[in-house]
């Protein structure tokens, strides 16, 4: 089935384009959602993305096991939304997980996938270097992740400032 990434830099409209390209697709739709809620603030913005989503959706919250709840997902769902893929990496590396041997579970469970999929991630690093090695890692292993999903899904779109670039395959995701 056909798979979309979309990147973008914080607030660039990304998570919107991502969603609106899913809800073109009919049926049930699943959002997997990465991030955790650590204080009010976060508490606040997760309640305004759920109250934006309508009764075709349903939410699964995998911040570690995201293969897992992508096949799940698949399962229940006729098109399911990943957001995000960057926050995600963050939890692997802060929970001093395997960030290779769980890409792989990742692109293992997007080629299986039987329903159109769509990831979003953060551009990451197009600022000045980062003065900490974990930052300076989490900048690479980030700049790697997009790197592979760009490879193996369909089509990929860049949002700036709410305008979406194509960069790979355009209209090619839940075409038709
Ligand atoms: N735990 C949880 N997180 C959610 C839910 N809905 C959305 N999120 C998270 O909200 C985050 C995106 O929200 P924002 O931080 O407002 O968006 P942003 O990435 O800065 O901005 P955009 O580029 O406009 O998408 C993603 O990391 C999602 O995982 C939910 O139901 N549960």
């Amino acid at each position: 089935m056909t798979s979309l990434l979309v990147l973008g830099g914080a607030r660039s409209g990304k998570s919107r384009h991502a969603q609106a390209r899913i809800e073109a697709v009919p049926g049930r739709l699943a959002f997997i959602a990465t991030a955790q809620a650590f204080d009010a603030e976060m508490e606040e913005r997760i309640a305004r993305h759920q109250a934006d989503r309508d009764a075709r959706w349903t939410t699964i919250e995998a911040p570690l096991d995201l293969a897992e709840a992508l096949a799940r997902a698949a399962q229940e769902a006729d098109a399911v939304l990943v957001d995000c893929l960057t926050l995600w990496l963050s939890n692997l590396i802060l929970g001093d997980e395997d960030v290779a041997a769980r890409s792989e579970e990742l692109l293992a469970a997007l080629a299986r996938c039987p329903v159109p999929v769509a990831f979003v991630a953060n551009e990451v690093g197009m600022g000045i270097v980062p003065g900490n090695a974990l930052s300076r890692r989490f900048r690479d292993e980030a700049g790697r992740l997009n790197q592979r999903l760009a490879q193996e899904v369909d089509e990929v779109v860049f949002v700036a400032a709410g305008l979406p670039l194509a960069l790979k395959g355009a209209g090619k995701f839940a075409a038709g």
